[in-house]
Formats: structure tokens, sequence, C-alpha cells
């Protein structure tokens, strides 16, 4: 059974499908802090959050069997993605969820600055009937910039369209077909804040963002221009912004985040009749609640049961066509890596992978990630796919990928060879249409089985009577051989056997095997 904790209020009809999975227990809690989380994640397999709950090192640290952590919403600054990807912890958001409720918030604050509603409306329910005070600007003809043109940037650039006004926007993700596609004038940050009257920034929190909009972006705005942030607290410098009010440079401006959340009771916009403040309540819609629910809790399961999974935040992402395409081969990869790693006892320098036949048309480094989480797992602790490439560049492993042209005899193959100090050891597999997942050599004996149970491999030399005598050894010790595969070069040449076998082979049948003279190497594997 896995235990999902369920923090900050997530929508329960969003995570409906994880109350009706029978193999999933659902706790809700809400408003604990670090100490309380840390005490109580070693019970938990997933941890579903929004923006509240801050999942620190410490807490992912504490969380022994911790294999999810789930953002519903886009923004992942809340989770140590660091700490997550160590541990080989997936982190996964859904991005697409709460894209229309965050621009309609964006637009309404840009209507709200625009005609100063919420300080009208506070003066009205005050018993005050002050026409004068409120006389707004219209957005048709004015200018909006945008900086960050993802998808919520881009739902904001249609809606100031129809409403008459001229888009500039900026990301360096922004290709000039694209932006004249959408109707949009691309320019640079400063280029845009000298020309718009209305600013509005839709990027993450990064080095580069952050304070992107301070004070000599401001000296060069238009008298009268207003601001907006729906994004993320520090993007633009707070204490710069109120300077350029007071310099009757921003007439006005509007934010749902703040740099610390939720800001102090002395912070300067909350005082300030020109800075209209809502808490963070971007993707606060019924709507976009649900979606992201849906979304982070189908992904959870995904992750949960193994299965493959799209939004993770701290892998590259996968285009579904590669995961299609790429999926049949994972298991084939990983066993491959298994059984590699059973191969050698000193630490591993290097795994070449090459990949021919089927598998040179598509982008194969998620298929390498589980053929090294195979490999590493025999020398690691809590090795996945996440973190498997991370480790092994943290332990300076060389990964080469190669990749060469169709293979004589299969439609794919995959050969990985891993190297070690003193030796090195190849084993190339295939998918056979009919047959499934097969080892088709063995360093350079071809031999074909399936990649599955105990398995006894013998190196030998070719001569009569070998394959009788390993037989009647293994039978009389009650060892039942299920397959047997025999490869050599030549005829008399060196050998090798691949012995399926129903049970774990007991260490003195092995030393009795490893004993007899024309046997020149035994080893057991389990895959
Ligand atoms: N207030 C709220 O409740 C919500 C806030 N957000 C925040 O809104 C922001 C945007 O979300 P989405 O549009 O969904 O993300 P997105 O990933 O689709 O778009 C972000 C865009 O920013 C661009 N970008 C990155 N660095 C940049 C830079 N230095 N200069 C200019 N552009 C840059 C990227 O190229 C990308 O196109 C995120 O920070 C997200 O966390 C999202 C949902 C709700
Ligand atoms: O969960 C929330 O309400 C915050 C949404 C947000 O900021 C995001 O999705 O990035």
């Amino acid at each position: 059974m896995f235990k999902v904790l369920v923090m900050d209020g997530i929508s329960d009809m969003g995570i409906q499908l994880l109350y009706d999975a029978a193999d999933v227990e659902v706790d809700k809690k809400n408003g604990l802090s670090e100490d309380e989380l840390v005490a109580i994640i070693p019970d938990y397999d997933a941890i579903l959050v929004r923006s509240a709950t801050k999942v620190t090192e410490r807490i992912m640290g504490a969380g022994n069997r911790l294999k999810v952590v789930g953002r519903a919403g886009v923004g992942v600054d809340n989770i140590d993605l660091e700490a997550a990807t160590k541990r080989g912890i997936v982190v996964i958001n859904a991005p697409d969820g709460n894209t229309i409720a965050t621009c309609e918030l964006t637009f309404a604050m840009i209507m709200s600055t625009a005609r100063m509603i919420p300080q009208a409306y506070k003066k009205t329910v005050g018993g005050e009937w002050d026409r004068k005070t409120f006389v707004g600007v219209e957005l048709r003809n004015k200018v909006i910039g945008i900086l960050g043109m993802g998808r919520i940037g881009s739902e904001v650039a249609k809606r100031a369209k129809v409403f008459g006004m001229e888009v500039l926007g900026y990301d360096p993700f922004l290709t000039e077909e694209r932006a004249e596609q959408m109707g949009v004038k691309l320019g640079t940050v400063n280029d845009i804040c000298s020309k718009a009257d209305f600013i509005t920034v839709h990027t993450p929190l990064t080095n580069e963002t952050r304070h992107m909009i301070s004070r000599p972006q401001f000296e060069l705005m238009k008298k009268g221009a207003r601001i907006v942030n729906c994004a993320r607290g520090g993007i633009i410098d707070e204490m710069a912004l109120v300077e350029a009010i007071e310099a009757g440079i921003v007439a006005g401006a509007a934010f749902d985040v703040f740099e610390s959340e939720p800001p102090a009771a002395d912070h300067p916009f909350l005082n300030n009749p020109r800075i209209i403040v809502t808490p963070h309540l971007g993707a606060s819609t019924i709507e976009a609640q649900e979606n992201v629910a849906i979304d982070v809790s189908e992904e959870v399961l995904h992750i949960l049961r193994e299965e493959p999974f799209k939004n993770a935040v701290n892998m590259p992402p996968v285009p579904a066509n590669v995961l299609n395409a790429l999926q049949p081969y994972f298991n084939l990869g990983e066993k491959l890596g298994d059984f590699l790693g059973q191969t050698v006892d000193t630490a591993v320098s290097e795994i070449t992978v090459n990949y021919s036949g089927d598998l040179t048309d598509v982008d194969t480094s998620p298929l390498t990630r589980y053929i090294v989480k195979g490999v590493l797992q025999h020398q690691l602790e809590g090795v996945n796919v996440v973190n498997a490439m991370h480790l092994a560049k943290s332990r300076n492993l060389n990964i080469v990928v190669q990749k060469s042209s169709a293979s004589k005899t299969f439609t794919n193959l995959v050969s990985v060879t891993l190297k070690t100090k003193n030796e090195q050891f190849t084993l190339a597999g295939t998918l056979l249409s009919g047959y499934g997942e097969r080892i088709v050599q063995i360093d350079q004996y071809p031999v074909d089985f399936a990649p599955e149970g105990n398995l006894l491999l013998i190196s030998h030399n070719d001569k009569p009577g070998i394959i009788g005598k390993v037989g009647t050894l293994l039978g009389s010790n009650d060892v039942n051989i299920a397959t047997m595969q025999v490869g050599r070069k030549v005829i008399g040449g060196s050998a090798i056997m691949v012995l399926t076998i129903d049970k774990h082979t007991p260490q003195n049948v092995l030393e009795q095997l490893a004993a007899l003279p024309e046997l020149t190497n035994v080893r057991e594997f389990s895959l």
C-alpha cells in the first residue's frame, strides 16, 4: 500500500483518483511546520503540495521511503530540487492546469490598476462618494510589455490584442517567427520598459530574472506606467518600485506575489494607495485547482506504480513520440545494466552504450538512464532513473554513447560495455518480435536467452562431455536447469554456457562446479 500525504488544501475533487486507487492510502494535512513534517514523512511514499509547504532538504532526508514530491501548480521554488535529485526523489509539477486562471487574474490586475477598482471600492463601502480621484486610463491603443512569453505570457498577449493593445514581448526562447504569429513585437527588457504603458512579468524567478526590473529600468519608464506581477516575488525590485511611485514615474502597480510571503505587516506595499495586492491567488480558481490536482495525482500514481510519467522537473523532459519509441526497451536496458553490474567487483570507470538499428533515429538518453541505473544499483544505495546520471557524474564515471548504422542481424540492438581498471565486459540485447527481450551477445559469444531469473554463466573450453558433466553435477544437487545456451567462436576454442536455473544455486554447488578442471570460470547472476 502506498501512502500519500496531501498538503496545502489541494482540491479533493482533483485527488479523487488517489482516493479511488486500491493501492493508495491518502492523508490530508495542513499547515505543518518543518519539524512536524520531518517527524511524519518517514511513513509516506509521496507528498503533494501547493506553494505554502516548503519541501526542504531536511524533510527529504527524513523521508526514507519518499519517491515523489508532487507540486499541484507550476513553480517549484518551494521544493529543494537538488536535494530531491541527489536522493532519487522525482519532483513533478502540473504546468498546464493553472495557465488560464493566472492569465485571467493578470488581466483583472491590469484592469484594476487602470481603473483603480479596489481603491474605489474601499472608499465607496467606507461611505465616501468620490468621483474625482479615480479617473483611470483605457487599455485600447496602449502598449503592453510582457516579460516571459511562456504559457501564461502568451495567453496574456492574446487577450491584450483583443483589448486593442500593442504587445511587446521579451523571452530569450521566443523566436521572431512565433512572435510574428502571435502579433507580438520583440524587444529587450530596457526597450520594453521605455515604451510600455503596462508591464507584466511571467517568468520564473531565477538568477537572471531576479530584480529584472529595478532602478535602472524604472528610470527608463514613461511617466504613468503601470506594473503587474502575478509570477514570482523578486522579479520586480519591490523597494525600487516604491521609489518609482514616489518619484511620480509609476502610476500604479498590482502584485499577487511577494519577495517574502506572506509580506510583513509593515511591508511598504500594504499601505500604498497606488499598489493593489492579492495573497498569491493566481491559480486560485475551482477549475485550476481541480486541473492541477488531477494532473499531479495521475503522475504520482504512475511514479508509485513504476509506470512511465512525463512532467518530472528534475529530469529532462521526454517528448511523447520518444517515450513511445523507447518504452519497450526500458526493461531490457535496465536488465543489461543489472547483469553487467553483477560482473564487476571493483569500481566501474566507463560505460559505453552502442545503439543500432531502429534506435539510431531517436534520442536514446532516457534509455541510457535505465542502463546506468541498472549498473550502479550494485554499487550504490538508492539509485533510480532520476539520480542515475547525477550519481555517475559525481563519481567521475564516464558514459559514452555511440550510434552505429543498422545491425546486420537484428533490427535493433543495444550493446553495453562496462570497463573497470583491469577488465571489461560486453553484453548486447535486442527486442525480438514475438519473443520479447533477449540477450544475444556476451563478450564475443553469440547467445540467445531471456534476461530473467537465476542464471549461471560458465566459461570453459569447447570439448565433448562438458555439458553432460555440468548437468549431472547440478542434477545430483537438486538444481533444476530450465534452459541452456552454449556459445563459442570456433570449434574447440573457448566457449560459454548460460543456464537458467529454477532457484538460487547453493554456494557449495557453485564451488563444486568451479572445481571441474574443464571450467575456467563460474558465476551466478540474478535478474
Ligand atoms: N501567481 C500564481 O499563483 C501563479 C504564478 N505562476 C508563475 O508564473 C510564471 C510563469 O508560468 P508559466 O507561463 O506557466 O511558465 P512557462 O515556463 O510556460 O513560461 C515562463 C517563460 O519565462 C521565460 N523566461 C525564462 N527566463 C527568462 C528571462 N531571463 N527573461 C525572459 N523570459 C524568461 C521562459 O522562456 C518561458 O517562456 C512562473 O514563475 C510560475 O511559477 C504560475 C501559476 C500561478
Ligand atoms: O498553488 C498555488 O496556488 C500557487 C500557484 C503557483 O504559484 C504556481 O503554480 O506556480
